[in-house]
């Protein structure tokens, strides 16, 4: 088995009902498509995306969720709700939420085990803030949000690893090639010691992806697919994502 290809979208705190319009769109590529395609928009709009891409390939998933299954958690919502609603991904740990909410680690990994719990595919993220990168740190950070973040009964069909710089995420700015190469085969490297599966679980690049440099990301070895944000809000910035994914 290799790794599944795939191209994921994470809309934020961003879109409504009437941006549904872009889904069409995304769908129909989605099903011409090899890859796997996900969009991950704010939770309340994951039950009519669903709704709307009926029996299409197209994937939806959540953008965080509680460690519990239910309970006395007010404004949280839990794994098994957002299956409940039509989600099969989760993305955990993203940068927003460990700046935004001190989300640690320890936390990420409870949150990926209450996600297979669940039956959803954690995607895990991982990045490196600009002053960590400045003093060369990269490769030590990475390592430890990757331990720390990974649970027990982690494998290659529940678990995908997302490296997204802080400092490239909505800046237009991306590593170079060569930087991007040395932390995804730090991760291969790292899932392979660690897990019977860590080959062949999906590595996605993120931060600042867009059509012009999508396909020579996705040319660099295990590289997997795509984290994308802004570029993921208009079908007419994601289609060419998804068809340089495609042509890798
Ligand atoms: O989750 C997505 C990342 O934060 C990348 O966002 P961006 O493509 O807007 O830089």
């Amino acid at each position: 088995m290799a790794p599944r290809k795939l191209a994921a979208g994470n809309w934020k705190m961003n879109g409504d009902l009437a941006a549904m319009d872009q889904i069409d769109a995304m769908l129909n590529s989605a099903e011409d498509a090899s890859c796997d395609v996900l969009i991950c928009p704010p939770a309340l709009l994951i039950h009519p995306m669903v709704a709307r891409i009926g029996a299409g390939d197209l994937l939806v998933g959540g953008q965080d969720c509680h460690a519990e299954a239910k309970g006395a958690h007010t404004g949280d919502i839990s794994a098994e709700q957002l299956r409940d609603a039509g989600a099969s991904h989760i993305i955990l740990g993203h940068s927003e939420r460990r700046a935004d909410h001190a989300e640690t680690d320890a936390q990420i990994r409870a949150k990926a085990a209450a996600a297979h719990r669940a039956g959803l595919v954690a995607i895990i993220c991982l990045g490196e803030t600009e002053a960590q990168r400045d003093g060369g740190q990269t490769l030590d950070v990475i390592a430890a949000q990757l331990d720390g973040s990974l649970p027990e009964g982690a494998t290659a069909a529940n678990t995908v690893i997302a490296y997204e710089p802080v400092w490239a995420i909505g800046t237009g700015r991306t590593p170079s090639t060569d930087q991007i190469a040395e932390v995804h085969a730090l991760l291969r490297a790292r899932l392979s010691d660690r897990l019977a599966t860590g080959a062949d679980v999906t590595l996605l690049y993120g931060g600042s992806v867009k059509a012009s440099n999508a396909a020579e990301i996705f040319a660099l070895p295990h590289v997997d697919g795509a984290l994308v944000g802004g570029a993921s809000l208009k079908a007419a910035d994601f289609l060419p994502i998804i068809e340089a994914l495609d042509r890798a």
